[in-house]
């Protein structure tokens, strides 16, 4: 049996000695059973609501920009493939997404032109016109900094919910490396009948991420719009939880752990006809671009037990994702499948600044 609904893990019982070894349990259970979950009570350690509610304003107020001022941040100017996309541009599991973005990181300088060419998933902003959403830099330089130690803090957890010294996982982070995000406006598919809604109110097709974890703030939350595929290949959607974060395990995350954290797939359905909009504030825990792993950590034989059973039951799951480059640590660093796989989403951007790694790209899909 899979599971038909997610976890909600309480990080206050991570740091109450009575309640830490249940915890423990409960996030193993959500790494390998499910790799998703429903995170509350991580004020203390990330965002506070306040916060939360700031950075809902800002992606409002973005989005309701007349066009031109999203389309000087346009992400066609970013050889780093960071700023604003269009509805239509973005194409997952081989077809388009209706969702508009703007991707946002960590402000870094652009890395050096001799590096190979990967390193280039990292580098500046391009960020909306200050005179315009004055307060828009700060809110989003704070959230990514508050919701990196909250990232950081889980990374240390889920080290030992799998059985790893807390620091067991650090060597794959830098002290200086960019961590990502987006704010996303999936708008009301209005002009789509509900016969052709099935086939066709694609938000964001299915897919698995290339992060290490995904933490996901549902600003404007649509009940059954976010939806994950069990083992089974059914879609279970996300049910409300007030003040809370989604997370799921990225692909980086499965190929440090050998399999044992399950990169689950998901999608978003477009928000029914009339229901004004969904907006999603994704927080993606990246890995060091530079990241190789030359041996595998040590795991207990009790936790790839936990792995091999979970493996025997898979029937039918993952049938409706398309190709993505998978990441694998001991051949290629952790930039090169996010660099290809940057490269297959926003195959316009690619055109414009890597169209030989382009051709590649699409001759392997
Ligand atoms: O919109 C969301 O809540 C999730 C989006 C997502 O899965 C992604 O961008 O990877
Ligand atoms: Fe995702």
């Amino acid at each position: 049996m899979s599971f038909n609904s997610l976890p909600v893990i309480d990080l206050n019982q991570a740091f109450d000695a009575d309640t830490k070894n249940n915890f423990m349990n409960d996030l193993r259970h959500a790494l390998v059973e499910v790799g998703f979950f429903i995170l509350i009570n991580f004020e203390q350690h990330g965002p506070s609501q306040h916060d939360l509610k700031n950075i809902e304003e800002q992606a409002v107020s973005f989005f309701a920009l007349p066009k031109h001022f999203k389309e000087e941040v346009a992400m066609i100017n970013s050889p780093h493939f960071l700023g604003y996309t269009d509805v239509g541009k973005e194409i997952t599991s081989g077809r388009v997404d209706l969702r508009e973005q703007i991707d946002l990181a960590t402000e870094l300088p652009a890395p050096s032109k001799t590096l190979p060419l990967y390193h280039q998933v990292e580098g500046p902003n391009l960020w909306p016109n200050a005179e315009v959403l004055p307060r828009f830099r700060p809110a989003i330089t704070e959230f990514i900094e508050k919701m990196t130690a909250l990232s950081v803090t889980m990374r240390g957890l889920v080290a030992q919910a799998i059985g790893l010294p807390q620091n067991g996982l650090d060597t794959f982070f830098r002290e200086n490396q960019q961590y990502k995000m987006k704010l996303v406006s999936y708008p009301d598919s209005q002009e789509h009948s509900d016969e052709e809604s099935a086939n066709f109110r694609q938000g964001v097709g299915a897919h698995r991420d290339n992060t290490f974890m995904t933490f996901i703030y549902q600003a404007i939350e649509i009940e059954g719009s976010l939806q994950v595929e069990n083992f089974e290949g059914k879609w279970v959607p996300v049910t409300k939880t007030p003040n809370s974060l989604v997370v799921n395990v990225g692909q980086l995350l499965e190929n440090i752990t050998n399999g044992i954290c399950k990169a689950t797939i998901h999608r978003v359905v477009s928000p029914k006809k009339g229901s004004g909009g969904r907006l999603s504030i994704p927080f993606f825990q990246t890995v060091d671009t530079n990241a190789y792993q030359e041996k595998l950590a040590d795991f207990s034989p009790e936790v790839l037990l936990l792995r091999d059973e979970r493996d025997q039951q898979l029937t039918s799951w993952g049938r409706n994702v398309g190709f993505q480059f998978t990441p694998d640590l001991t051949k290629t660093p952790a930039g090169y499948s996010v660099f290809k796989n940057r490269i297959k989403s926003h195959q316009d951007v690619a055109e414009r600044w890597y169209p030989e790694e382009l051709r590649e790209v699409l001759a392997q899909i």
